[in-house]
């Protein structure tokens, strides 16, 4: 069998041995151009065909056709040329596994005396099978095909060694045998020794062809890994120069990023601006509108008022104009009517008369025979007549004297009347000078819904239920060394104390009979005097204020007085001091503190004139609260927010009442002042500078010269020195300030702690003024400063 293996395909071998080679190099080959790419390193071919992946058959049956002794053959150059390549891809064929039970041993086959050399150096493959096999055998041959048939013959030639006696002849015999079988094998190794050379030499010229060709392919790889390396280089590069592209990129992103956060934020910070100068301009404009059209307002109010104040006083006036032409013209009605009635009645009492006299007359003619003996009949009654005439001219003589009886005693009752009246206002005055001409009244209004009750002073109304005349004031607690608490009392005693609880009405009670001096021609000033927030303007100008209330009485008074031949004519003027400088609160709002108002006084007549100062006639009561309205208006139009112009002036409401009796022919001119006077707190307290400083100067000035011309005035001297110049106030009031005036002075007190110091402070000045008196009040006035 291996005889037949190794000769007959020998021929055929040859011829195919490079094709063989040729197809087992084509796959390495291919596949370090195309599995590899070309760029695998020198060397690295013969490891990859040891891996069992290479080893996938090109052709198993290819394979299985290959004789093992060609295969051995041939293996031995390839593997010297190749290496491994061609060992790894024997040993997978699956014919050669058959025969050769170790798969990675393929130098058992092939015999490693062909190649010791190579054997050797690569102990790794073929040495350990060389151990395997014994040295006696192998090692006395090179590796050929022989070796098989020398096994096999030796193994034949030891059995019979065995079996049979050795005999010299038969050992010589069987050595000539064995010469002639060696020598036919030497032939025949010969000519396979030729045939080997041959194949050699043809292997030879494919190594050197495989070899140009693995130049060339190492030539090519060289080029391609260059070529690669160059396109590794470009590639970095361009990586390199795509990475510097993106971070330039990054860069320049970030610089637009930051350069427009930059812009967004200047944008937006420029636009914040604009908007803030926008809302500012805006802010500034409607400030502005809002200014110009609040003045505009109070400015078209304020002569809307005037206007008003004028239209109402002048309609009042043709009101009162046409009242009086009406009166007039109903009176002419009334006297025509009556005439009508009279000739009426005339004409009817002729009808009548004349009817009667036809009728008497138709009855005289027929009757004139009856009256014949009639007239005869009365010729004898008149004779009986005359004889008693006496008598009935007696009794017409005494009818007609009790008639005039009668007539004097009306008469006399009227007289009566009148000087009763007289008497009373005179009585009326007695009284109020037993009063006294300086009364003082003192009220504590009530705390406030804002006023905690802790805020509140202690204050005591020891005759409340009595006279009403005392107040005590709680100082604030104090303790002694000793830890004793105790409180000062300060004690007052005025002509009448009101408690928190009185009503405005309870308060004009008291002082409704000033109000009835005024009407009966006195002059009567009523002030209102106490520190700021006291109640002064609650109870002089409120809806049930001193002013309303005067006014109703003073209207409702007048009228009942008319029964008494008395007529009266009111009239109001409302005006302030502020600064020492007059205003007229019933004038133009723009003129305040602007416009010069004099005080004229007339000696003779005891009459005080302000120049360029409004009137109003007050002929309905209503009139009198448009006119505390437009005081109101005129006030708060010059007030600002650093002063409330109501505290920090005085204001004066002056009402001249005129009376006429057309029955006795009597006159009266009384006026009554309604003063309510500046907040009287004190320079040291009230902390005040500039503007505000030079006010509170003029207030504590003008109420120190109330204070010294009310003190001057209780001297009693006739024809003293009374300080009336030394203030605007007291010289406008120059004539209700004692002389034939009556004074009131409403003393207004807190009822708050934080207030006490300046609470006592106005009870002491008021005790004083309590204590002033005045003498006795005349009608006419009595003129002490000029
Ligand atoms: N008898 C009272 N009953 C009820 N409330 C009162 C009374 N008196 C004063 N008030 C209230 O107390 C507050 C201060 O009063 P008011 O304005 O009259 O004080 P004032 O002394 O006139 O102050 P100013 O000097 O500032 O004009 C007001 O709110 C008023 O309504």
């Amino acid at each position: 069998m291996d005889d037949e293996n190794m000769t007959q395909p020998r021929a055929s071998t040859r011829s195919r041995i490079p094709q063989a080679g040729l197809r087992e190099m084509n796959p390495a080959t291919t596949n370090a151009r195309s599995g590899m790419s070309g760029i695998l390193p020198p060397g690295t071919i013969a490891n990859k065909a040891v891996s069992p992946t290479r080893t996938k058959p090109t052709s198993t049956v290819e394979m299985k056709r290959q004789p093992p002794l060609t295969r051995s053959m041939v293996g031995a150059p390839k593997a010297h040329a190749r290496g491994n390549s061609y060992a790894s891809s024997t040993m997978s064929r699956p014919g050669s596994t058959t025969s050769r039970p170790n798969n990675g041993t393929l130098s058992n086959t092939m015999g490693y005396g062909s190649r010791p050399a190579s054997a050797m150096s690569r102990p790794q493959t073929s040495l350990g099978t060389r151990k395997i096999h014994g040295s006696s055998i192998s090692m006395a041959r090179p590796a050929t095909s022989l070796d098989h048939h020398a096994d096999e013959n030796a193994g034949s030639v030891l059995g019979k060694r065995k079996d049979s006696v050795w005999d010299q002849d038969l050992k010589e015999k069987d050595m000539e045998e064995i010469m002639a079988r060696v020598f036919s094998r030497v032939n025949q190794s010969g000519q396979e020794s030729q045939g080997l050379k041959e194949a050699v030499e043809v292997y030879k010229a494919r190594i050197a062809e495989l070899e140009a060709s693995r130049d060339g392919l190492n030539e090519t790889n060289m080029k391609l890994r260059v070529e690669m390396e160059s396109l590794n280089h470009q590639l970095s590069a361009a990586e390199d120069a795509l990475k510097e592209a993106l971070r330039d990129q990054e860069i320049a992103m970030d610089d637009l990023d930051r350069r427009q956060r930059i812009e967004m934020e200047s944008i937006r910070q420029e636009s914040q601006k604009d908007v803030e100068a926008l809302n500012t301009r805006h802010q500034d404009e409607i400030r502005s509108l809002k200014r110009k059209f609040e003045s505009e307002l109070a400015d078209e109010k304020a002569a809307r008022i005037r206007e008003l104040g004028q239209l109402t006083s002048k309609s009042a006036l043709d009101i009162q104009r046409s009242e009086i032409e009406m009166d007039n013209k109903t009176r002419e009605i009334n006297a025509a009517k009556a005439q009508i009635q009279a000739i009426k009645a005339d004409l009817e009492r002729e009808r009548k008369m004349t009817n009667d006299l036809r009728h008497n007359l138709d009855t005289a003619t027929t009757n004139s025979v009856t009256l014949e003996s009639t007239i005869r009949a009365l010729k004898a009654r008149i004779e009986f007549l005359e004889g008693g005439r006496e008598e009935q001219s007696q009794a017409f003589e005494q009818c007609n004297q009790r008639m005039m009886d009668a007539l004097a005693e009306t008469e006399a009752t009227k007289e009566k009347l009148r000087r009763e009246e007289t008497l009373r206002r005179k009585l009326h005055n007695q009284v109020q000078e037993l009063k006294g001409n300086i009364r003082v009244f003192c009220r504590v209004r009530p705390p406030l819904n804002s006023e905690p009750p802790t805020a509140i002073a202690l204050m005591q109304y020891p005759d409340e239920s009595e006279d009403a005349k005392e107040i005590n004031i709680m100082g604030p607690e104090e303790r002694s060394s000793l830890g004793t608490v105790s409180r000062k009392n300060n004690s007052f005693a005025f002509d009448r104390v009101f408690g928190p609880s009185t009503q405005n009405n309870e308060v004009f009670d008291e002082i409704s009979q000033l109000v009835q001096s005024a009407l009966d021609g006195y002059n009567v000033c009523i002030f209102c005097y106490g520190q700021t927030g006291s109640g002064k303007t609650h109870t002089m100008s409120s809806q049930d204020g001193m002013i309303p209330l005067a006014v109703h009485q003073i209207y409702e008074t007048a009228q009942s007085l008319e029964e008494k031949g008395w007529r009266y004519t009111m009239e109001g003027n409302f005006v302030e001091v502020y600064n020492e400088n007059l205003n007229d609160l019933l004038g133009h709002p723009d003129e305040l503190d602007k416009k010069k108002h004099e005080i004229r006084h007339d000696m003779q007549r005891g009459k005080t004139f302000i120049t360029d100062i409004t009137t109003v006639r007050l002929d309905s009561p209503q009139m009198v609260e448009s006119i505390l309205k437009s005081a109101a208006a005129n006030r708060s139009v010059a007030a600002t927010k650093a002063n409330e112009r109501s505290s920090r002036s005085h204001s004066v409401f002056i009402l001249k009442l005129i009376g006429e009796n057309h029955i006795t022919g009597e006159r009266s001119e009384g006026t009554l002042n309604l003063v309510d006077l500046a907040g009287s707190e004190r320079l040291s307290h009230s902390g005040a500078t500039g503007e505000r400083l030079k006010e509170t100067q003029n207030i504590n000035r003008s109420l120190s010269s109330l204070g010294d011309v009310i003190a001057a005035l209780g001297q009693g001297k006739d024809g003293g020195h009374i300080p009336y110049r030394n203030s605007k106030l007291t010289y406008l009031l120059q004539f209700s300030l004692g002389g034939n005036s009556k004074t009131l002075m409403f003393v207004m007190v807190s009822p708050l702690k934080a207030h006490l110091s300046e609470t006592l402070t106005s009870l002491k000045f008021a005790t004083k003024v309590h204590n002033t008196h005045i003498g006795t009040a005349k009608r006419q006035a009595r003129v002490r400063d000029s």
